[in-house]
């Protein structure tokens, strides 16, 4: 089953939970708008190269459509749908006043110089400025994408439309960034599993953990875990994977990759086959990386107790059966990776008020949105006797049912 068939599968389920009209329902599933734009730009060689642009905007029920744009060779329309769709649930569980969308190219971004890159972020800023904006859709970045990135897009949109920085987050802190932003999603992930580990008397100090991707939200969650002295025992990237069971030690790792190191060359830990690390012993698990990766082919043998969702839609409808029936508590991506909404919202209101917050601030209150959130989805589960995922779904899907209807559809 593909994500957005998955996804929208889930939707149904607590559709159903929730028992909503079915004409609500459908209004709910089928998104706002869909866009797709041709992207050429002329590369460093004097060739030209096109690309293939989406935005998806889902639904702006409780206000201005958000989600990030990811730059990946496998960005298809199918998969950005589903993301979009994930995204306003998400925000809905976040409890920020946001709507859901979603965007992407389908390019490989480490094969394009920095120049290409910015060209390509031009052009696709240029075909959709007249679709996004502060109060209609704010990107943020994803898989492929960054800071950088969004500057560009920024200074292109601003082109248009005068100076404004709130129509992205993400963003520089030179130019009206968060605080606390680039850690948030990693940050809020820390803060999750602190929350459902405390549901079981347990910690974070004391539990071992697994991490699949060290990108922007897996370094960032291998950071902290390793802070609040968890023991981060395997990780691994595109590139490989590697195991210490005494514990890696993730700021040495990280120096060693931010002086150029690969992986497999870190001295600490023993190098082991990629496929191994989903499946590997631990009491942890946090996917961080691309959708999909837990499925039919591994779900029976994922040792972990516990998966954290850092990444979106890392497990398919499949394995979350499979998941389920071995009693394997999966902390879903809609609640699991919002922090780095959470803090795009507060990126957006010190934007909008001209006022920048200080970083405890913002991890404080990142912490308490994560908390409020925990506690809803529990009760939710409570009330309708339904794992994780679904009492998040059930969640975001009611609160968004419930603006829908208070809008009312009269012409
Ligand atoms: N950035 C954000 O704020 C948010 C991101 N997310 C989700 O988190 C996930 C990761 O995003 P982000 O950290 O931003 O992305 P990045 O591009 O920063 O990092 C992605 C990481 O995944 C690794 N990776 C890519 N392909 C594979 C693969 N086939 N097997 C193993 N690892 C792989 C990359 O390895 P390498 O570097 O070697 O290519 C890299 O370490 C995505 O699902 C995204 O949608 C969710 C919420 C917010
Ligand atoms: O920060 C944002 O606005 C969106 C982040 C995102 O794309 C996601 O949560 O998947």
């Amino acid at each position: 089953m593909n994500a957005l068939a998955a996804t929208s599968r889930n939707f149904r389920q607590a559709a159903r939970l929730l028992g909503l009209d079915s004409k609500i329902e459908k209004s709910l599933l089928i998104p706002l708008r869909e866009i797709k734009v041709e992207c050429t730009i002329p590369k460093d060689d004097g060739t030209l190269a096109t690309f293939v642009g989406f935005r998806v905007q889902h639904d702006n029920a409780r206000g201005p459509m958000k989600g990030g744009i990811r730059y990946h060779p496998e960005v298809d329309p199918n998969e950005v749908n589903a993301l979009a769709q994930l995204m306003t649930w998400k925000t809905a569980v976040a409890a920020v006043p946001y709507g859901g969308a979603k965007g992407g190219i389908g390019c490989s971004p480490g094969e394009l110089s920095r120049s290409e890159l910015e060209r390509l972020t031009r052009v696709f800023t240029q075909k959709i400025h007249d679709l996004i904006g502060i109060n209609t859709d704010v990107p943020a970045p994803d898989m492929g994408t960054n800071a950088q990135t969004m500057a560009w897009m920024l200074d292109e949109y601003s082109k248009f439309h005068g100076h404004s920085p709130a129509v992205v987050t993400g963003k520089p802190i030179d130019l009206g960034g968060s605080l606390g932003r680039d850690a948030a999603t990693g940050r809020g992930a820390m803060y999750a599993t602190e929350n459902l580990l405390a549901e079981y008397g347990e910690s974070i100090p004391g539990s071992t953990f697994v991490i699949q991707g060290l990108g922007n939200v897996g370094s960032w969650a291998a950071k902290l875990i390793h802070q609040k002295g968890g023991k981060v025992i395997a990780v691994g990237d595109v590139t490989g994977a590697l195991r210490n069971k005494s514990g890696i030690d993730i700021p040495a790792l990280m120096k060693h990759r931010d002086e150029g190191g690969s992986l497999k060359d870190f001295h600490g830990a023993e190098v082991i086959d990629v496929a191994e690390l989903l499946v590997h012993e631990c009491d942890v698990l946090v996917p961080c990386a691309l959708g999909g990766v837990l499925n039919r082919e591994n779900a029976a043998d994922v040792k972990a107790r516990i998966i954290i969702e850092g990444a979106n839609h890392p497990t398919d409808t499949e394995a979350d059966e499979i998941l389920d029936k071995k009693g394997v508590i999966v902390l879903p991506d809609i609640y699991a990776n919002s922090g780095g909404v959470i803090v795009s919202y507060f990126e957006w209101v010190q934007n909008i008020q001209g006022f920048m917050w200080d970083e405890e601030k913002v991890n404080m209150e990142l912490q308490r949105y994560m908390k409020s959130a925990f506690q809803h989805i529990k009760a939710m589960c409570k009330s309708q006797n339904c794992n994780l995922r679904m009492g998040a779904f059930s969640l975001g899907v009611n609160r968004v049912a419930r603006a829908t209807l208070l809008r009312g559809w009269e012409a």
